[in-house]
């Protein structure tokens, strides 16, 4: 099996905005050639400031939207290649509102195991026997299966939205800001639950974040952009001790202005 669990190659997203009242057409290229490989079982961070294409390049990997060209490969086959409801099994998100992500009509039970009522094939009761076991991996009570959404704090909610990223058994998460909704003293605890299901289920992330503490404690490489392009890939521990491109260390250096609440989690 290769070491290369997922693989972007020049990708481009343009979006076509403006027109109408707006004024002229015009071409947005939210990501402008991104290559980008995610390596077996490691945490990529991806960072870089609003609208440098961070949840553009995230929807692609999904398979939320598709690139305008380049292109996406998952165990070595294309993605294009792939059947929907394979890829959605074997790549899921978790993102970052807890409170909006989830179905305020729904038990955290239909919640969890929605994934696998949609792609179907398993049978109810090996549904329940996996919700169960995942409520139990991460620490949330039985008497939670028949709870809905506004009965949970935020990070119950971002518990259940985990689970249910976790039930069909994905090879890759990937997290958009997955933390940021939360309170300080919950998002150390989210954080170190994903890091032990990565332990558990040998699991991949590509976790955006816009917070450089965040990053500096669970990512092994960060990739940096700007203006939808890749500016520097690299180590996480070379990347904090020594930025190699100018972006990266106006970055780090903006980053140590704002309030060090964020260095708790
Ligand atoms: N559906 C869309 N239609 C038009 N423009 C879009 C669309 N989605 C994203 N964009 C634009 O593409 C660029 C990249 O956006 P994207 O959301 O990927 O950035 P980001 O790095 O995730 O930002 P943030 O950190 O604020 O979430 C932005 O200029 C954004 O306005």
């Amino acid at each position: 099996m290769s070491d290369i669990v997922m693989e972007l190659r020049d990708v481009r997203r343009t979006y076509r905005i403006g027109g109408g009242m707006f004024g002229k057409q015009r071409d947005l290229h939210a990501l402008d050639g991104v290559s980008l490989q995610l390596r077996r079982g490691e945490v990529l961070a991806l960072v870089g400031e609003s609208g440098s294409g961070k949840s553009t390049l995230s929807r692609i990997l999904l398979g939320l939207e598709a690139p305008t060209s380049g292109e996406v490969f998952l165990d070595g086959a294309p993605v294009a290649s792939i059947r929907r409801r394979a890829f959605a099994a074997r790549v899921q998100p978790v993102f970052q509102d807890p409170y909006s992500s989830l179905n305020p009509r729904k038990t955290v039970r239909q919640i969890i195991e929605a994934p696998l009522v949609i792609a179907g094939g398993v049978a109810a009761s090996e549904r329940l026997r996996r919700v169960r076991e995942l409520l139990d991996i991460l620490r949330m009570p039985e008497r939670m299966l028949e709870a809905y959404p506004s009965q949970m704090s935020g990070g119950q909610r971002q518990r259940v939205a985990i689970a249910r990223a976790l039930i069909s058994r994905p090879e890759i998460v990937v997290c958009d800001e997955p933390t940021s909704a939360l309170d300080v003293s919950v998002q150390a605890e989210v954080l170190n639950l994903l890091m032990e299901l990565r332990a558990e289920f040998g699991l991949t992330y590509l976790f955006i974040s816009h917070d450089l503490a965040v990053v500096e404690y669970i990512a092994d490489r960060v990739a940096v952009m700007q203006s939808g392009r890749l500016v520097e890939v690299a180590d996480a521990e070379a990347l904090f001790a020594a930025p190699a491109h100018d972006y990266t260390r106006r970055l780090l250096a903006s980053a140590l202005t704002v309030p060090a609440e964020s260095s708790e989690a």
